[in-house]
Order: structure tokens, then sequence, then C-alpha cells
């Protein structure tokens, strides 16, 4: 089975559900709970925890939360390369959760946004691994050198690529056409369908796709409670997936980075492109179950 090199943010993530509508200047009742977050650590986690030799770059704080952060990626087996930041603190992402179940994040890169390429660890670069790079770390514009950097050093080495566009927003403010130039060389893209529009202009996830694989040999677009597709350069193909019939728990987390867990071995493994997008849907499935972000780790 290819290792997998995940090259990404980690965060603390402070998920805050009302039980009531917000009720300006009172208390709502609520409960705040702390988990280990950062879509990158989140797909390293996934990752180990399903049985892949799995490396995690990144940055974290030199506090108390940072260290818990770590011994949590090392609680999943997953081989760790944080440099510590003397200056900024681990990432912070403040989920709410209204009563209804919508879901707002607010995010502090803190030390993440300073991943330099001086971090990276030229012995997780060669041929037998795969390099994964979180779309969050590519699009903060102070982390972009480590990513780009990383990208090449992937590229050189022989190490098949994947990316994923990380947020819409921050996607947006990077631009479409400066993200696809910066990624040249992946072989494969994942995104959701609002950062697939942000890219491509285009509504219908079947005509971004298309114009995706203009750019990326392989094209992965998650849909929401509608599944999943592939779509292909080398193969002219597209093959669409529903989604698993779950009921998710109101405004859950990580669906979107347990599926990029769940799709990558499979898909490296040469599975078929269906077989690998229902392995991936699974692993979302149990994530849109559970409170956090990445698998429970039980006792
Ligand atoms: N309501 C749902 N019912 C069934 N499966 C779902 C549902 N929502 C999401 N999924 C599964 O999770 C995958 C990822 O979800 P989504 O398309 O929302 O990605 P995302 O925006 O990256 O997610 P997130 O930001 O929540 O991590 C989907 O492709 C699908 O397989
Ligand atoms: O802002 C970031 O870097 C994030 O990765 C936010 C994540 O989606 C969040 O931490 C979920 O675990």
């Amino acid at each position: 089975m290819a290792r997998v090199v995940v090259i990404g943010d980690l965060m603390t993530d402070s998920v805050a559900r009302a039980f009531y509508p917000l009720a300006r200047g009172s208390d709502t009742p609520a409960s705040v709970l702390t988990y280990g977050g950062g879509s990158g650590a989140n797909v390293a986690a996934w990752l180990a925890m399903e049985g892949t030799d799995t490396i995690f770059v990144g940055r974290r704080g030199s506090d108390i939360t940072g260290r818990t952060r770590e011994m949590e990626l090392m609680g999943y087996g997953i081989d760790s390369r944080l440099v510590m930041d003397p200056e900024r603190a681990t990432g912070t992402c403040v989920v709410m959760i209204t009563h209804r179940g919508d879901r707002t994040m607010l995010s502090d890169p803190g030390a993440n946004a300073r991943l330099q390429p001086e971090d990276l660890p030229r012995d997780v670069f060669g041929p037998d691994g795969h390099l994964h790079i979180s779309g969050f770390t590519l699009i903060n514009p102070d982390s972009r050198r480590a990513a780009r950097m990383a990208l090449r050093m992937g590229r050189e080495s022989g190490m098949s690529i994947s990316v994923d566009g990380g947020s819409h927003a921050p996607l947006e403010r990077a631009g479409a056409e400066n993200f696809l130039d910066w990624t040249n060389g992946a072989r494969l893209l994942f995104t959701n369908t609002r950062q697939a529009k942000v890219l491509t202009g285009r509504e219908e996830p079947e005509a971004a796709a298309k114009v995706l694989t203009a750019w990326y040999p392989n094209i992965v677009i998650k849909l929401g409670d509608e599944g999943a597709l592939w779509a292909s350069t080398t193969r002219d193909d597209l093959v669409t997936v529903p989604a698993e019939p779950v009921e998710p728990s109101p405004g859950s987390i990580g669906a979107g980075d347990a599926f990029i867990a769940g799709f990558l071995p499979s898909w490296l493994a040469g599975k078929h492109p269906k077989d690998s997008l229902a392995r991936a849907q699974s692993l979302a499935a149990r994530a849109l179950h559970q409170p956090g972000a990445r698998p429970d780790l039980g006792d």
C-alpha cells in the first residue's frame, strides 16, 4: 500500500451548538466542545486509522494545545513531522451550529500560516509515496510558498500528487487562474460543488468537471447529499455515485476530509473509480455521524 504524505493545517475545533435561537444580550443554552481539527490533519487521521502508512507535515504553536494536538496525531499512528512555532498559537477554528443545524466556521490559522519551505522534511519525498496537499495551506498567502515548494519537490521526486480546494471564499480571493497555475502537475483534484464553481464558473458539476479535466488528469467533486463524481482525461470518462442514505447529525464537520481519506488508498491501489468513490462515501458517512471531524479514538 502506498505511503501518503499530507502537507496541511492542524487546528483545534471549538464546536458550539446552540439549542435555541441565538438571543442578543442574553445567554443561549449551547454545548461547546473541543476537538482536533484542521483539514489536512483530519485527512491524515482518517488515513492512518484505516491502516495507511501516513506522514503529516505542518506547524503548531509551542503551547499546550499544540502538544495535545500532536499527541493525538501520534495516537492515530501518524508519523507526525510538526515544526513548533515560537510566536504563533496553534490554529483555531470556531464552528458555530445554530439550533437549525446551519454551520458557520471562523478560522484563525495561527502557526499554520507560517509553514516555511525549510519546514519540509526532505526524506518524505520519494517515488514510492503519494503527496496530498491541503488546499488551506495553498490558499493561505503566508503558507503558499511552502505548499508550492512541496508540489515542486513531489513532482521532481516522481510522487503522485493530489490537492483539494480548501474552502470556496479564500479560493475566490486567491483567484481561480492562480490556483490552477499553482497546482500544475497534480494528478488529482478534490473539490466540493462550491469550489468547483469558483474554479470554473460552471454551476453544473458535470460541466465543471469537464472544464477541470483540461488541468488535472483526475477530478473528484463531492456533491454533498447527492453523492460524488469522478472524471478523467486519460479515460475520457465520468462516473457519478449517489450518496449513502444517512441522516447526518446537524452541522457535522469533516465529511469532506474523511471522503478524501477514503478515496485515496483505494484509488492508489488501482481500484475502479466507482469502488473508490463508494469507499470515500462510507468514510464520509461515518464522519457525518460524529461530533468532531476525526475518527473517534475510543478509550
Ligand atoms: N446529507 C448527506 N447524506 C449523505 N451523504 C452525505 C451528505 N452530506 C455529505 N455527504 C457525503 O460526504 C461527502 C462530502 O460532503 P460535501 O460534499 O458536503 O463536502 P465538503 O463540503 O468538503 O464537506 P465538509 O465541509 O462538511 O467537510 C459527499 O460527497 C457525500 O459522500
Ligand atoms: O481553516 C482551516 O484550516 C480548516 O481546516 C478548517 C477545518 O475545516 C476545520 O478545522 C475542520 O476540522
